[in-house]
């Protein structure tokens, strides 16, 4: 059964295509030598983490289930709001077909704001890995449920060799096994998605029944469905302390205010 998980995958394999008929590896390469220094995302977590809730706040104009989120979209923006309103990193959708977003948004935010930055997109070949970094990304998502262990740890190591941390995401306890199949080391975050990308059911459960069979070091992110104070609360109790926020900070007139208010 083909779900939209796997219509993305197929649309991305086409959009891999198409990029090597414009430009090589070596050339991405080179850009991303010529990059400034990545920001650090996990360390920029990581000290946020010590003092109260985390947050990676996300660039977020559409997406397959909830259609257009902010018509009023302006990353430059968005990024200044975010960080004024406390966010550790940002988030930024590449994806156009499916989240209408942009390399160019992406290339803005960072510009507008001194926050690492997170390219969230469907990261499934080694061109896309080196492409980030050769439009300034810190950090790459690279989803378990869309490759094996074999390839999530080549792509990890890739992403590594370009000083980009690594943001592993996971929804269920399957690909956790797939991520510790892949003995990725120590050092990536491990992303827990409260939605389902093949159904879009959204529970903040899915966090807290994964968190038991956890390897004790790692750092963990929750995704998707935080709302309001009461769920960032609900993951601290349980020792959750980052989080990945998109829909509920962009549907504000001030994402800045909305983000305060959401982490008290
Ligand atoms: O808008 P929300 O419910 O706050 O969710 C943000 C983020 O977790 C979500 O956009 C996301 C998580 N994993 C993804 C993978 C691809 C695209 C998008 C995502």
């Amino acid at each position: 059964m083909s779900d939209i998980l796997d219509t993305i995958l197929a649309r991305k394999r086409e959009e891999i295509s198409a990029l090597r008929t414009t430009t090589t590896l070596a050339s991405l390469r080179d850009q991303a030598r010529d990059q400034d220094p990545p920001r650090g995302f996990c360390a920029a977590l990581r000290r946020a983490a010590v003092h109260g809730p985390a947050v990676i706040a996300e660039i977020k104009r559409a997406s397959p289930s909830k259609g257009l989120i902010r018509a009023d979209f302006d990353a430059a923006w968005l990024a200044a709001e975010y960080e004024q309103g406390g966010a550790a990193c940002l988030s930024v959708l590449t994806d156009r077909d499916f989240f209408q977003g942009g390399d160019e948004y992406l290339i803005a935010a960072r510009a507008a704001c001194a926050l690492p930055v997170i390219r969230k997109d469907f990261l499934i070949d080694e061109i896309q890995i080196v492409q980030a970094r050769a439009i300034g990304a810190d950090c790459v998502l690279l989803i378990a449920g869309a490759m094996d262990a074999a390839q999530l740890r080549r792509l990890h190591d890739i992403a590594r060799e370009q000083s980009l941390d690594v943001l592993v995401e996971i929804h269920d306890a399957e690909e956790l096994q797939r991520v510790i199949d892949a003995q990725l080391g120590e050092g990536f975050l491990l992303g827990i998605n409260n939605r389902n990308l093949r159904t879009f059911e959204t529970r903040l459960e899915t966090t807290l029944e994964l968190l038991d069979r956890l390897p004790v070091s790692v750092e963990v992110v929750t995704e998707s469905g935080i709302a309001q104070p009461a769920d960032v609360q609900r993951m601290m109790k349980s020792g959750v302390r980052r989080f990945l926020v998109g829909e509920s900070l962009m549907r504000q007139p001030s994402p800045a205010t909305a983000l305060r208010q959401l982490i008290g």
